[in-house]
This record gives structure tokens, C-alpha cells and sequence, in this order.
């Protein structure tokens, strides 16, 4: 197919000259519609619609898209995020509907990143992608391109996108192109990150979805991007990455356990190990959080029948590390003659981690069910969630700490707004176990241990 540069309007197997068809994305006239406008998907949107001026994101959460429509980010504390809204909104260049059938049918370039997870068993939960893809594909029109940037296991694109798309749109897997290009974002930072922190890992079903891949995330990136052979092989990359995380987690997690054995501070240890250019030991924590982290091993060990010990391992002990934390608080409060079961304490931090705002598979979670097991009082303050109470705690407000009638306090998710916190406040020597060396207590009385220093 050709066209010339008033007239085109999508990029796959378009015969049109390269640079023209950069011309005609960045000036939108290829429409770009975003499927999933949360953590990731919004900043995404942001900087696709920055790029092009035409942008629509599709979204089932009518909240979310009523308050983007009004020019409101509903993504918390991601730096630049809600003035690029704002104006990205009042200049037109970015709308939001709930009807992603109707992005679809519009667009020309859909960029897919809805949740992929994990259920309780183990199993994974590409349920969110399956929908879109049966709204993208009522949409699809031959020489549309598909983008998926949520994660997956090595395979998907090939064995359940390009086929859903093919047949909902009837067309033949040949008139649209399926290109994986992952979000290897992190929350805090998503526009930096977006833009060109590091490179754009692409891989299409074929060598025309790996171009049109190459040309779109090159007008995004100011890193440019890394073509690897495949969509499988991209797909690889994502989980690979997020396995390398977990694994060396846990090494670090595993290492702290010998603080008191060996009698030494264990962070110390690793940083000075990592003045080694091939050490890269982790930090260690109460858990590993998120959804990402403590899912992508599960994208390799449940779909495919190969061993993989040490990804099995270094899952297990990360999702120890809650049982450990609430161990040592255990130990501490016996050495200050006290009993846990009759114990109050404090938990600070129930967002996986600091700043952002999510709480799923969060150590906070495993570390309030513990204390409650073992009999304590369990309260919690989250800066970023009102609610404890849904976790098994009672809700303290960040304002009313100094004043919480607790003997113990462990702190699992370093939030700033916990280094506000006066320590000779408490009307009693406390028993705390910092969880990511993140307080100086060191000039009080309190008898307290971190988490991989002792
Ligand atoms: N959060 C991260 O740090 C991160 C980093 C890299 C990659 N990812 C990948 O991106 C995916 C999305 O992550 P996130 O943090 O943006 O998730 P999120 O939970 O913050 O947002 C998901 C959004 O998708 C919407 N949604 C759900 N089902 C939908 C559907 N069928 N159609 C349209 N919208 C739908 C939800 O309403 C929500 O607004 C993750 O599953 C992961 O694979 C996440
Ligand atoms: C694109 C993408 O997928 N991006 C992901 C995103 O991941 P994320 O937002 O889930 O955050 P993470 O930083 O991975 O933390 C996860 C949990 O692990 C705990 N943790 C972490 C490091 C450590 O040394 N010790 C720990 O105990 C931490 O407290 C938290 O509970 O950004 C990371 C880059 O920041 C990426 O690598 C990661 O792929």
C-alpha cells in the first residue's frame, strides 16, 4: 500500500517514504489510542500525545476518565505528570473515553498496557488483556499496528494476541502488525523514564511490525530503542529483567539473615562489595512488593515445565521476609522482657514502596497478619492510604503518631513523611525494627533494629 504525506494515516506496510511516515505520526495524522491509563499507561498517554497531539486513551474506570477529561492526573506523585495533563487535555491533544471499542475504531497505532497478574494459585491473569484485545481487534483495520507494553510471558503476542486480534477483526494476521515493546518503567519517575532513561526494547511478529515499532518509539525515546529478533524474545527481555530484580533481592534479603551470626552490619558489607564493578548485591527489606516484581517469576515457572530452583528459591525467600521481619521484632521484644501477644505496635508504611501509591502484595500485608497471629494489637499509618483497616490494622493518621499508645513500631515502607517523626515524643521506650534502615534513632533510647545492620 502507498500514500503520499497529506495522506497518511497508518504506518503498517505503508510503502510511503520512512521519513514522510515519521512526518505524518508526529504531525497525528496516525491516531494513537492507549489502552489503560494507570501508573503506566497515563504517563505513556501523556508522551505519546506530547509527541503526536493526538492521543486518545481508553480506560474502564469512568473515574479516571471523567477526571482526565476534566484535565485531573489520577496518578499520584509522578513529576510532571499533572501540568502535561492539564494542558495535553485543554489543547486537545489527549482525550479519554470508557468505550475502547470506539478508541479503536479511530486509531491506527493501540499501545495495550492493562494489568497482567498473578492469581493466589500461581496461575496468571491475562484476563484485563484479553478484553482489550477483543476491543482493539472489533476496531482493527488493515494497516493498524498493536503495541503491547504490559508484561507477559515470552510467547503471548504469537500464541494469544495476534490470534484474538485476527479473528474478532476478520482480518488475516498478515493486514496488522503485533509488535512487543515493554514499559520497563518505574513509578516516580515514569516520564523520565518514558522519554529515554534507557532504551525501547522492540520485537514484532515479523520484520514489518518491528519497523513501524522502531520508527514510533524512536520519535518517543531519546535513548532510541533495541531491536531483538522477535516479539517472544522482547517478551523475554521484560521478565528476565524483572526475575534478575527478585533474584538478587533475595540474595541480599538471604545475606541480611546472617547480621547477627556473623555480628556485622550486612549493608555495610554489600556496599562495600559493590565498589566492585561486578557486584551488584541488592538492598536488603522486609518483602518484596508491587505488581511487578514478585509476579514476572511467574510468568516462566507456571506456563513452562522446566525446573528454574532458583527462581523458585529466591521467591520463596523474599516472601519470607515478612515472617523474618515480625521474628525479629518478636526477639527484640522478649529481650526487653515483653510478650508480643500482649504487645501494641505500630506498623509504618503499607505501600509496597515509598511515594507510591499501591499496595499490592505489599510486606505491610504479611507483617500485619503475622503480629495479629502471634496475638499483637496491630495499628498502621500509611501517608498515602486512609484505610488500614481493610489490611487487619487500625488506621493512625500520620498527624496523630506521636500519640499512638504502642510499645513497638516496625518500619516497612520508607515514606518521606516518616522522617518528620520525633522520636522523644513517645511517652515510653519502644522496641523498633527499621525495615529499611531508613531511621536515625541512634541519639534516643528506644531499643531498636534494622533489618540486614542488626
Ligand atoms: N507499575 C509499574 O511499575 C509497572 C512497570 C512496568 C510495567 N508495568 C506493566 O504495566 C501494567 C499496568 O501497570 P499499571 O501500574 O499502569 O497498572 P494500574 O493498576 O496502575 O492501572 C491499570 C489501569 O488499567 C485499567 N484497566 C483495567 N482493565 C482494563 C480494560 N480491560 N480496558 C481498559 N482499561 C483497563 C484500570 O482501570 C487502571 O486504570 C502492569 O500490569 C505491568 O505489566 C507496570
Ligand atoms: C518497568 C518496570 O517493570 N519497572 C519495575 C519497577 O519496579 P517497582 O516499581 O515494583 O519497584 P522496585 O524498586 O523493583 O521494588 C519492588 C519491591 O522490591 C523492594 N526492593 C527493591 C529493591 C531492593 O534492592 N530491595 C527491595 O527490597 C521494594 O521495596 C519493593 O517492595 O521499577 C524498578 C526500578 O526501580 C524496575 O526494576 C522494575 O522492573
Amino acid at each position: 500500500m502507498s500514500s503520499d504525506a497529506e495522506q497518511v494515516t497508518w504506518l503498517y506496510e505503508n510503502e510511503g517514504p520512512t521519513e514522510r511516515q515519521r512526518e505524518a505520526f508526529l504531525s497525528g495524522q496516525v491516531p494513537v489510542a492507549v489502552y489503560g491509563l494507570g501508573k503506566m499507561g497515563l504517563p505513556l498517554a501523556a508522551v505519546f500525545a506530547d509527541v503526536t497531539g493526538n492521543v486518545v486513551g481508553a480506560d474502564i474506570d469512568p473515574a479516571v476518565v471523567d477526571s482526565l477529561n476534566r484535565g485531573q492526573s489520577t496518578v499520584d506523585r509522578e513529576p510532571g505528570l499533572d501540568a502535561l495533563v492539564t494542558d495535553l487535555v485543554s489543547d486537545g491533544d489527549f482525550r479519554a473515553v470508557t468505550d475502547a471499542k470506539r478508541a479503536a475504531s479511530d486509531a491506527a497505532i493501540h499501545v495495550v498496557i492493562v494489568p497482567t497478574g498473578v492469581n493466589d494459585d500461581g496461575t496468571l491473569d491475562l484476563g484485563a488483556l484479553r478484553t482489550v484485545l477483543c476491543d482493539v481487534g472489533d476496531g482493527l483495520s488493515p494497516g493498524d499496528t498493536v503495541f503491547v507494553e504490559c508484561t507477559v510471558p515470552p510467547g503471548t503476542c504469537a500464541k494469544l494476541v495476534e490470534p484474538i486480534l485476527a479473528s474478532v477483526s476478520g482480518l488475516d494476521p498478515g493486514d496488522f502488525g503485533v509488535a512487543f515493546c515493554p514499559e520497563r518503567t518505574a513509578s516516580g519517575r515514569a516520564l523520565r523514564d518514558i522519554r529515554g532513561a534507557y532504551p525501547k526494547i522492540v520485537g514484532g511478529l515479523n520484520d514489518e511490525s518491528t519497523r513501524v515499532a522502531e520508527l514510533v518509539y524512536e520519535t518517543i525515546n531519546e535513548s532510541g530503542v533495541v531491536t531483538v529478533s522477535d516479539a517472544t524474545t522482547a517478551e523475554a527481555v521484560k521478565v528476565f529483567e524483572g526475575i534478575y530484580r527478585d533474584v538478587n533481592i533475595a540474595l541480599a534479603n538471604e545475606l541480611a539473615t546472617y547480621t547477627d551470626t556473623l555480628g556485622i552490619d550486612v549493608r555495610e558489607a554489600i556496599d562495600a562489595a559493590n565498589t566492585q564493578p561486578y557486584s551488584h548485591i541488592h538492598t536488603p527489606g522486609p518483602g518484596v512488593g508491587g505488581h511487578c516484581i514478585p509476579f514476572y517469576p511467574y510468568f516462566l515457572t507456571t506456563p513452562f515445565d522446566v525446573d528454574a530452583q532458583l527462581i523458585r528459591t529466591a521467591r520463596r525467600i523474599n516472601d519470607g521476609m515478612p515472617v523474618y521481619t515480625v521474628q525479629r521484632l518478636q526477639d527484640c521484644l522478649e529481650a526487653v522482657g515483653r510478650d508480643i501477644a500482649d504487645s501494641s505496635v505500630l506498623v509504618l508504611g503499607v505501600t509496597y514502596r515509598a511515594g507510591v501509591k499501591e499496595t499490592t502484595e505489599s510486606p505491610a500485608l504479611g507483617i500485619i497478619e503475622g503480629l495479629r497471629t502471634l496475638g499483637a494489637t496491630v495499628f498502621a499509618s500509611d501517608p498515602m492510604v486512609d484505610d488500614l483497616e481493610q489490611f487487619g490494622a487500625t488506621t493512625v493518621p500520620i498527624e496523630s503518631i506521636h500519640e499512638a499508645d504502642v510499645d513497638a513500631v516496625i518500619l516497612v515502607t520508607d515514606h518521606e513523611e516518616f522522617g518528620e517523626i520525633e522520636w522523644d515524643r513517645f511517652d515510653r521506650r519502644l522496641v523498633v525494627v527499621d525495615g529499611r534502615d531508613a531511621l536515625d534513632l541512634g541519639d534516643t533510647d528506644h531499643y531498636v533494629y534494622t533489618i540486614g545492620s542488626g
